[in-house]
Order: C-alpha cells, then structure tokens, then sequence
C-alpha cells in the first residue's frame, strides 16, 4: 500500500520549487499525497499530473496531520515549532521531512543530504530515527561542491565566504532586491539613454537614491541592489552570525563528525544581489600535498552534480556563475588553485570557488530525495 504523505507549505517559494522537481521526478506516482494549508483548509487542492487532489487539510488539525505515514513541511520554523511537538505528544511515529532550520540540530534528528551522508541517513533509518532535516543552503552547496575532498579525507579545515541571494531571505526579499533594481536604474533613466551623460553624474543620483527614503527596504532593512548586506541571520554575540556559525555545526553533523573528528569550518556569510544561487569562496587546508589535476577528478568523481570548471578566466566567467546555474542542479566548482601562503606548508593551501542553486540543493531537493528514501 501506498504511503500516505502530508504535504504542508507547498504553495511558498520552496514548496513550489519542491512540487516542480516531485513532479518532474514522477515521485507523486509512489505515494498517497495529502495537501495542507495553515490560510485555505476546505479550499481546492493543487491538480498533479492532471488528477485533483481533493480538498486542503487543516495544517493546525493535529487529527488530520496525525493520519499521515509521513509529513514534508516547507511551511517554516514557526509553524515547526507550533506544531510538531504537539503532534509527537499525541502519539504520532510518522516521519518527519523538514526544510525549516527548527529541529536541525536535536540529537533524535538528521540533516538529509543524500548524496553526501547515505551513510548516515541509512543508519538512522535502520535504528528507527523518524525526523529528518534539511541543511542550510549554503553548508548543503558546499558539501555538493567539496564532497570529494571530504570524502578523501583531505580538509584539515575550510573557510567560506559567502555571496548569499536574495531567495535565501525569503520571495518578498527577491521583490524587494528587484524593486530596488527597478528604482535605482529609474533615477538615471534619462542619463543612460543619453551616451554623452557624465558617468560621475549616474553615479552621485544613483548613490543619493540608494540612501533615500525612497529606496524599498521594508524586507531587508538596508539597500542590498547596489550594495550588499555583510550580516545574515541573527547575532550570536560573539562577532558572529547564526549563519556563520552553522558552517562548522552543520556540516560535522551531516558528515557525522564528533569529537576530535570535527573539522573547522570558519568564513563569514554576505548578501548579494543574486537572484537564487549562493556562491562561496573557499580557503582549504589539506591534510596532505596533493596535485590539483588529482583534485579535480576527485571533486568530479564524488557525485553527478559537482561539475569541475577550468582555472581559466573564460571558462570561469560563463560557468561558475549564479546566471548560468540557476535553476539546475549543477554544483560547478572552479577557482582551484594552490594558494601560496606558507613556505612550511607548501601544497597544502587550496582555493576553490562554488556556485548553487538554493532553492534546490539548498532546499527542496534533498526533501523529495529522503521521501524516496522513506518509501523505499
Ligand atoms: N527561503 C529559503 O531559501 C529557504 C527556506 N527554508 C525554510 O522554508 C520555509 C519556507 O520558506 P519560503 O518558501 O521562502 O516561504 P514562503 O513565505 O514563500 O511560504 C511560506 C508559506 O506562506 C504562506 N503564504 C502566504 N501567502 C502566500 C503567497 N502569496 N504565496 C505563497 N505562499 C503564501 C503559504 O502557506 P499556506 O499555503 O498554508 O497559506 C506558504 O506555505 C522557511 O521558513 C524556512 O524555514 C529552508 C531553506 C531555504
Ligand atoms: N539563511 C539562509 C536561508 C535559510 O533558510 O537558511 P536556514 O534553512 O538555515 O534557516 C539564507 O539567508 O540564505
């Protein structure tokens, strides 16, 4: 008999993106969905492959949600929060796929990222473990990207830094950042038709608008077109960010690191205005001296998506790139070169630039993939 799954959030930004690849994957064919809703429960639920899927469940019913064999939430943390200890409290033993960060880091749950830690999940499964939490975008890219040189036994540590798209702030982010696109380019409308106009010009009405009132910032409190945002999610006090500080936390616990196996991951996490991909720059410390041509069929040996890209400029220009990724799963990963930091170390200093799209790796694909995984 077929699973029956609760899906809940999949009309936002992630649940459409994750209702598009479930769809595209035929994987609604395997399992008996259910549609919830937290703002339309009684209200038509979405047509897949052409058939009606009844009417929306109560996303607050803790009967109707006590029902399923599995639920997949995209509704976010709050709506976790809210509800899912009162689901556990009733009894219910069902699986629980999650994008929202709420139960990433309890000790009776697992951040799913197939490709990478199979090892884990399937452990976890086999000892009855029942919650199941996507990563953080930008750890989950990282992992895509690298997976061959952690695989490898290779990082002694890494640094990231970011270049972090709107999306990851959510859709009425990417409006904004879009807004301000539209804003900026508006009060030099006349300058830019006009080939003669001073560029210094462009400029003085340009930054005037970006810090005038009539620049939207309502979402991102700060202009980010035009500028960027050095600081995402909160401030842990300590200098640094709630973003920052799942780098090291999220990755040991997806590759299932404890103790002195844990390796060091540092960088800081800046807004962009990309649209939907994450990029990150990396600085890695190899345990060993190993050439980069060996690097580079590793990284492209470890899963299908990472896609190695010449240490050349047009090669780099074109395809590592949120304009070319977004919207596939390609995880390109480039830029990788042996830094020339310490004579004592030679060798062991690599760089290496990746680019991803967040909405998929960093979000609703690993979801679909553990559902594959729940129902076999
Ligand atoms: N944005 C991101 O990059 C990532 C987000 N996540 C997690 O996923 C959660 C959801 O994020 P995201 O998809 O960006 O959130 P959205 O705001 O796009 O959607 C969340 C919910 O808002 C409700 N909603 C209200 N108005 C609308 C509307 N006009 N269109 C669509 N939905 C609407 C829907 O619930 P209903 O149908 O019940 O009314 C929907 O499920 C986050 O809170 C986070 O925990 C995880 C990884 C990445
Ligand atoms: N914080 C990420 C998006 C996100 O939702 O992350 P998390 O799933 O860890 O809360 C970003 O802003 O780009």
């Amino acid at each position: 008999m077929k699973r029956v799954v609760g899906m809940v959030g999949w009309r936002g930004m992630v649940g459409s993106v994750l209702m598009q690849r479930m769809q595209a994957e035929k994987d609604f064919a395997e399992v008996e969905p259910v549609f919830f809703s937290t703002s339309a429960a009684g209200g038509a639920g979405p047509t897949i492959d052409g058939k009606e899927t009844g009417k929306l469940q109560d996303a607050g019913s803790i009967d109707a949600l006590k029902k399923m064999d599995a639920i997949i939430t995209c509704q976010g943390g709050d709506w976790t929060n809210e509800v899912y200890p009162k689901l556990r409290a009733a009894g219910w033993n069902g699986y629980w796929i999650d994008a929202a960060s709420s139960l990433r880091m309890k000790d009776d749950a697992v951040i799913i990222l197939d490709p990478v830690n199979d090892h884990v999940i399937r452990d976890a499964m086999a000892k009855g473990v029942k919650n199941y939490v996507g990563g953080n975008c930008t750890v989950s890219l990282m992992l895509m990207g690298l997976q061959g040189l952690f695989k490898a036994g290779l990082v002694e540590w890494l640094t990231s830094m970011t270049y972090q798209a709107a999306s990851g702030a959510g859709a009425q982010n990417m409006r904004e950042m879009l807004s301000q696109m539209a804003v900026a380019s508006g009060s030099v409308k006349e300058q830019l038709a006009d080939p003669a106009s001073s560029i210094l010009e462009i400029d003085r009405r340009v930054s005037e608008v970006i810090r005038s009132g009539d620049y939207p910032t309502k979402n991102f409190g700060v202009p980010l077109a035009g500028s960027l945002i050095p600081w995402i999610d909160k401030d842990l006090g300590n200098g640094q960010s709630k973003e920052e500080w799942k780098g090291e936390a999220e990755t040991n616990k997806i590759l299932g690191l404890t103790g002195d196996k844990v390796i060091p991951v540092e960088g800081l996490c800046v807004r962009i205005s990309a649209m939907r991909c994450h990029s990150q720059a990396m600085t890695i410390k190899l345990t060993k001296d190993v050439p980069v041509g060996e690097i580079e069929g590793m990284l492209a040996a470890a899963n299908p998506w990472a896609k190695v890209v010449p240490n050349e400029r047009e090669r780099s220009i074109r395809e590592l790139t949120p304009a070319d990724i977004s919207g596939t799963l390609n995880v390109p990963v480039g830029r990788l070169r042996k830094l020339e930091l310490e004579p004592t170390n030679k060798g062991r200093y690599l760089s290496a630039f990746t680019c991803g799209d967040q909405l998929l790796w960093g979000a609703a694909e690993p979801l679909r993939r553990m559902l594959r995984i729940v129902v076999g």
